[in-house]
Order: structure tokens, then sequence, then C-alpha cells
């Protein structure tokens, strides 16, 4: 596909820390029109830290981030309209029926009433919520949310995604339709950010996996390449590898003997 080596989003050395602690240490990365990137690592890597960069809810960050070719240090909001995100947790507003935060997701975008409606109902309709439309979001059940937030991310067609553990709650036809939509729209050349610790699912619909350890990429290429790299069979494996994880038998084994008290 010659769409595939459009840049969209470049970061060049980009270094973070909290106070006195590092967690980002000099990522380099060039993202492409049409790829999807399953963006890994263990709990507390800085894969979220990463993402809340590239959408501007952090700023005092070191290093350069071009998003379509602008610097998002500078503030510009050219690219922002284009970027749709599902956040690892739903800060959603439960006051606000499903219809009222579409309406206002859609407004932030800049997209008419008549478009907002119009997608709103078909989409929930898709997912199968539409009896919800009119209902208040503290009512809905995980997967209803999870199903919201995914529409909410969408309903602007953005041309860059960023999921955060989308799949979060979703019953597993749902998880198939929207492994399909990712599907089709990395084919519409979208490009997609997925960030995820179910391997099985990274190592299914990702063209390209980067590893984040210890604040650094260890690993960047498709699963095929990383398995001739490592050695190991499946993306869990060479996960548990490349974070230098082997333990995991004999934590099991103190933990279920700490609670028996043995
Ligand atoms: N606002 C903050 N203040 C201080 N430290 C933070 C803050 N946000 C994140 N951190 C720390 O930065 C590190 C990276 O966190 P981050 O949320 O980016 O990790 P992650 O890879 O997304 O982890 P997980 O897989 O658990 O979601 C962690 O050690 C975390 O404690």
């Amino acid at each position: 596909m010659e769409n595939n080596r459009q840049q969209v989003l470049l970061i060049k050395d980009l270094r973070m820390s909290y106070g006195e602690k590092t967690v980002l240490k000099g990522i380099n990365l060039e993202v492409h029109k049409g790829e999807i990137i399953g963006y890994i690592g263990a709990n507390g890597a800085g894969k979220s830290t990463t993402v809340k960069i590239l959408l501007g809810i952090i700023n005092d960050f070191q290093g350069e981030v071009h998003i379509f070719g602008e610097d998002i240090s500078k503030n510009g909001v050219g690219y922002k309209g284009r970027i749709g995100y599902v956040p690892e947790t739903a800060e959603i507003f439960d006051n606000l029926t499903a219809r009222e935060y579409l309406t206002f997701i859609g407004e932030v975008y800049g997209l008419d009433q008549e478009t907002v409606e119009k997608r709103s109902l078909k989409l929930m309709e898709l997912f199968s919520i539409s009896e919800a439309l009119h209902g208040r979001i503290s009512s809905f059940s995980k997967g209803m949310k999870q199903k919201l937030l995914i529409i909410a991310s969408l309903i602007h067609n953005p041309d860059i995604l960023f999921f955060d553990e989308p799949l979060s709650g979703l019953d597993a036809n749902s998880v198939m339709i929207f492994k399909e939509i990712l599907a089709e729209l990395a084919r519409a050349g979208k490009t997609i950010f997925y960030s995820s610790h179910i391997m099985e699912v990274v190592e299914k619909i990702s063209n390209r996996i980067i590893l984040l350890n210890n604040g650094e990429i260890v690993a960047d290429g498709t699963f095929e390449e990383l398995k001739t790299k490592s050695f190991e069979g499946s993306l869990e494996e060479i996960f548990n590898q490349l974070t230098g994880f082997k333990k995991y038998k004999e934590i099991a084994d103190e933990f279920v003997s700490t609670i028996q008290g043995v």
C-alpha cells in the first residue's frame, strides 16, 4: 500500500520524569498511515504516559513530538481534531445520558447536530445499545460504558486513534465486531495506537508491535520479526523474555502460601 509510508507521528528523544522518577528515557519513533501499532509493556512501563503526551494532556516533557507534521509543543489545534481516544479509565460524565454525552463530544469536534444525532443512533444500534440512548451513563453496565467510549472516540471519523485497553468489559460478539472495525479503519488509512495487556489480541491485530521496558523501546517490528529475533513462540513468551521475567511459578506459589499462612 503506497499510503503506508506517509508519516503520521514522529517522536524524537522523548523523555519524561515525574519528580525524581524518570519514566521515559529517550523514545524515538516514526509511525505511518495505516499502521496498527500494538504498544505493550509491563505495568508502569510508561505506555499511558506516552499516550497522554501525544494527546497534549501532559506537556512538561522533553524531546520532540510531531503529529501530522505539527509540533505539538506549539499548541496548535489542527491535529487535535484528527485524534480519537479511548482512555484506560473512563472519565465520562455519569450524570449525562448517552445522547447528551455524544452531543457534547460532537460539539467539541465541530460536528453539526444532525450528523451527531444520526451517527449516535446508528452506532449505538450497531453495538446493540440503542435502547440506552436516553439512559443515564451511571446506570450502564461496564461493557455498555466501554461501547459508548468507543463510539465517542470514533464519531468524528478521526485519522489517528489511541486505544487504551479498549476491549475491557466487551462481550465476545462485540470483541469480534471491534476487531473487524480496527482492520477496516486501518485499510481506510487510519493509524491506530493500541495499548493492551491481552497479548493474544495484540499479536493478532497489530501489524507492528512496540515493546516498552524501563522507559525504553526494546523491540519494534512485526510479530514475525519479533519471533525470529527472540526465538519464542507466542507474543506472551516474547514479552516475558524481553522484560526479563521468568519467575511466575515461584511468585504464584509464594502468593498462595502466604494466604494459606504456610
Ligand atoms: N501523575 C503522576 N505522578 C507521578 N508518577 C506518575 C504519574 N503518572 C504515572 N506515574 C508513574 O509513571 C510510571 C509509568 O506510568 P504509566 O501510567 O505511564 O504506565 P503504564 O505503562 O501505562 O502502566 P499500566 O500498564 O499499569 O497502565 C509509573 O511508575 C507511575 O507510577
